[in-house]
Order: C-alpha cells, then structure tokens, then sequence
C-alpha cells in the first residue's frame, strides 16, 4: 500500500520536499499538505495537483507527518495537530533546533524522526541528517529515510549531532552562493561582462563539487593540485588567508551552529 504523507507548510522546504516525492512517482493523491497563506496554497494546487487543506484535516490518515514551518511556528502547530495525528503515524520534524524531546511531549505516544534538510533537494541532490525518537522504530526510520531520499543523500545521526549538521549542510548551500557572487563580483571587477563572469563562476562550482564528489582525493589534496607553484591560485589563497576567510568561514559554521542550539 502507498504512504500517504502530510506536509506542514508548504513554503521554500515544504514545497522542495512535494516536488522531490512527487518527481521520484508518489501520486499526488497521497500527498496532503497543510499552508494558512492562501496564496502558496493555490500555487502549491496549480503546480503540483495536490489537495491543500487545514493542519487538522491534513495530518488525518497520514503515515508520516513532514513538520516544515519555520522553528517559533511549530509549538502552536504541535498543539494544534495534537489529538489529529493517527497513533501509528511518524512525525518528522525539519525545524531548525525543534528537539525531538519537545515533539514527543506535544504529541504524547507518536514516533518521532528529526530531519535537517537542504534546498539542492530541489534538483534531486539534497543533504539530510535525520535522528530517530525515543520510540522510533529501525522500519520507521528506513520508512522516513526512503522518502528523504527521493531529495538527496541521508545519513543518520544522533540528535546531539543535529546542530553541526544543520550549520554544514542545512545552511550550507548559502556560504556556495556567497562564494558564487563573490566569484561573480571578482570576475566583473577583474574585466568579464556579467554573463560570462556567472557562467564560469557556475560551472566551476558544479565541476569542483562532481569532483571533489566522484574522486578519491581530500578537498585538501584536491586544492593542492590546482595550486602551481607561485602562480595565481597561491596568489589567491594567500589573499584569502591574509584576510582571514577560511577563520571567517569556520566561524560562520559556528555561529550557525550556536543559532541552532539557541532555537532549541
Ligand atoms: N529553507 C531552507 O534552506 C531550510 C529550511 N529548514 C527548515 O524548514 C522549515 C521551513 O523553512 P522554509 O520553508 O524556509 O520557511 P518558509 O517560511 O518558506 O515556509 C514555511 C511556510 O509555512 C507556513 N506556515 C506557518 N505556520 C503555519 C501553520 N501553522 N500551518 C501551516 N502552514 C504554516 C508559512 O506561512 P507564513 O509565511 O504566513 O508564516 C510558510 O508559507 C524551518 O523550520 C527551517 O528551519 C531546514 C533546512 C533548510
Ligand atoms: O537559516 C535557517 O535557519 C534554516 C535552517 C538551515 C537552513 N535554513
């Protein structure tokens, strides 16, 4: 028999994981999603075909119940769905610090996954860290990492390790667009129109992470290999060490990481 999943939310990651499921051949008659902005609901309608309704009437007859509203949403959804979601349903949670504790005593009995997600999910190339509940099963974990899948890679992680994963991965593909328009701006300041200075900037992107991918090779080694002898990578990375970006950089991981803790 089909799973039949309710998605809460429907924004940015709500609307990435519908287009991922129903893209990988679940019908859209087994996706119910649950959106209060009128407008996002008639898009979600128009796009994908799906029924929009109220929380209550989405999560009634779900399998899994995918909780997508932004982290300071999800206590009034909890309470509101409290009661409404069936007793052998599982609830994954994809809010940004929401501890798996607080979904379990919201929804006393109910088995919990948390999920953190990535929008590449949105090109079949997301990333997601998911933790079992205290009362998740190894066959509902699987259950959820199946679905997930159909967006990308999932490793499983204890819920301890959830507040790094979120500043890696979660955020993560914000620091390679911040690197793609410093890239872009680098390459127009230094002479290239636009255009040309976004599709290089682009491809190399996408070329250096199917390698970095596909290869046996470190990032570090990798680096290296570019890197000739005083030529014009060293010249770079030189740069970028005197002005400190890589310090920047784990910084910014870190504090990705507190704002994550500081959620819970
Ligand atoms: N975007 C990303 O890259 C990632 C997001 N996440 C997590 O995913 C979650 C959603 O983020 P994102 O999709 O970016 O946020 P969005 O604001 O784009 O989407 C949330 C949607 O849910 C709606 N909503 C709010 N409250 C309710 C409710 N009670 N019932 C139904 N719908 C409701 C919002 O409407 P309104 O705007 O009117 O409030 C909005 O349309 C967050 O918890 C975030 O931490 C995790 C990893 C990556
Ligand atoms: O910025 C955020 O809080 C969310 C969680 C990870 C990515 N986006």
């Amino acid at each position: 028999m089909s799973t039949r999943i309710a998605i809460l939310g429907g924004g940015v990651m709500g609307g990435t994981l519908l287009s991922a499921l129903l893209s990988a051949g679940h019908a859209p008659g087994d996706v119910v999603v649950g959106e209060k902005l009128a407008e996002r609901a008639e898009e979600l309608r128009e796009q994908f075909g799906v029924t929009v309704t109220g929380n209550v009437e989405a999560v009634s007859g779900a399998d899994v119940v995918l909780v997508v509203v932004k982290p300071q949403d999800v206590p009034s959804l909890l309470e509101e769905i409290a009661g409404a979601v069936p007793p052998d349903a599982t609830v994954v949670s994809l809010a940004a610090g929401i501890r798996i504790a607080t979904i379990e005593q919201a929804l006393p009995g109910v088995a919990v996954v948390r999920a953190m997600p990535n929008t590449p999910a949105l090109v079949g190339a997301g990333m997601f860290g998911i933790s079992p509940g205290s009362t998740c099963t190894d066959d509902r974990l699987e259950l959820v990492r199946e679905l997930l899948a159909t967006g990308g890679k999932v490793v499983v992680v204890d819920e301890s390790g959830q507040d790094a994963v979120t500043a890696v991965s979660g955020s993560g593909p914000a620091y390679v667009f911040y690197l793609a328009e410093a890239m872009i701006a680098g390459g127009v300041e230094a002479g290239l129109d636009l255009e040309t200075a976004t599709t290089l900037a682009t491809q190399t992107i996408v070329g250096a992470a199917k390698l970095l991918d596909e290869s046996d090779e470190d990032a570090a080694e990798l680096r290296r290999r570019v890197t000739s002898p005083n030529g014009t990578t060293h010249a770079a990375i030189t740069t970028f060490d005197e002005q400190g970006v890589r310090d920047g950089l784990v910084a910014g991981v870190l504090a990705a990481a507190r704002r994550s803790e500081e959620l819970s």
